[in-house]
């Protein structure tokens, strides 16, 4: 594994993710120096009190004067106002990168900006926690924790294999993807669940032949792993929803149809559809578990392996079904 040091590490936006970035980057020896910009002066204090970095300023433009690596760490709905108060601040040589959720977005809004001789690789660790802010951050987050890079195309090489030096320095395992295949990928992996989470803690909650402390006091583990979703930052999940459309309502219609086809089942008592599709559900939760993927409880420690991929479509539509349904 190629072992890097970056000279000057800047920090835009420093909750959960950037602190933890700090952190790692720290005790891992990946900086020389890390400076650390927010928006507000609270949050400043709050990173300052934390010993988080060496610099600190309510001025990104100067935060990233100097830095050779540079990471947007904010909800990605301010990226665009960021990338124009630091562009004529960013020095050649620099990498540009960021941790946001989605990818075509920033290359869209960010990518305009991105002055000539800066290298542009968006990234995204898929890691986290419900947590948000300075406080929730932690060195661990990243181990054993994939990071997609979707490097701009005129990058060199050398420099992408840098950045991919930095993530794996943190424990992560790097994959290089496609901007907009990478949002496809998310939106039915992570941005959807959350959706689903959102919604469904809601149902509950509206519901009046229900009380809501009956909700609470039987909620069985699988509707309190719901509540722990449903927890996730407002603001950030709200930029995930502006900022993948596309993609998050082509997933949500294949959703839904198969939701639809589970309400036909449980409405005309067809006990046969129901347990063969719960039967394949039962297999793939096992192969991931099998590919050392999930555990019971969150362990930030695990190793990842692409579970392997159901042969046939889980659920037959009305039209068919298929791939391109
Ligand atoms: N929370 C999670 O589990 C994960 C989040 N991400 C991505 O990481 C990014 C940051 O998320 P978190 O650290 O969880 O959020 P957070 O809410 O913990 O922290 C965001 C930080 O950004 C800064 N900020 C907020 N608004 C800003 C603005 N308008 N201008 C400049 N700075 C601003 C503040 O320092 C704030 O503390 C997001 O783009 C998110 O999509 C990626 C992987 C996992
Ligand atoms: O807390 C959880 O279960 C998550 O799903 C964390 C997470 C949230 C957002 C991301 O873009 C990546 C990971």
């Amino acid at each position: 594994m190629m072992s890097v040091k970056f000279r000057k590490l800047a920090l835009i936006g420093i909750g959960l993710i950037g602190s933890s970035i700090a952190l790692a980057a720290r005790r891992q020896g990946l900086a020389e120096m890390i400076a650390i910009s927010t928006r507000k002066s609270e949050t400043l204090e709050e990173a300052r009190a934390l010993n988080l970095g060496d610099i600190y300023t309510l001025d990104a433009a100067e935060a990233v004067r100097g830095a050779d690596l540079v990471i947007l760490c904010a909800p990605v709905g301010a990226y665009e106002a960021i990338a124009k108060a630091i562009a004529p601040a960013l020095e050649p040589g620099a990498i540009l990168s960021d941790v946001g959720s989605v990818k075509a977005h920033v290359v869209k809004v960010v990518g305009p900006h991105v002055p000539a001789g800066v290298s542009f690789i968006p990234g995204h660790p898929i890691a986290g926690t419900e947590h948000s802010g300075p406080s929730a951050g932690f060195a661990e987050l990243f181990a054993g924790r994939w990071c997609i890079l979707t490097p701009q195309p005129d990058v060199p090489q050398a420099q992408t294999e840098k950045l991919a030096a930095f993530w794996e320095g943190m424990g992560s395992d790097v994959e290089i993807m496609e901007a907009g295949h990478h949002d496809m990928v998310l939106a039915i992996t992570s941005h959807i669940p959350h959706l689903i989470a959102y919604n469904i803690v809601g149902t509950a909650d509206d519901l009046e032949t229900v009380t809501k402390s009956e909700v609470i006091k039987f909620s069985a583990g699988g509707f309190r792993d719901f509540t722990r979703i449903a927890a996730s930052d407002p603001v950030m999940w709200r930029d995930v929803f502006l900022t993948n459309r596309e993609a998050v309502l082509e997933m949500l219609g294949r959703f839904l149809e198969d939701l639809s086809v589970l309400q036909r089942a449980v409405d005309s008592g067809d006990g046969p559809a129901l347990e063969s599709i719960f039967t394949r559900t039962r297999a793939i939760r096992r192969s991931i578990i099998s590919a050392g993927q999930e555990t019971a409880a969150p362990d930030f420690g695990r190793p990842h392996e692409a579970p392997p991929a159901p042969a046939a479509p889980l659920f037959v539509r009305e039209h068919g079904g298929g791939d391109d349904a």
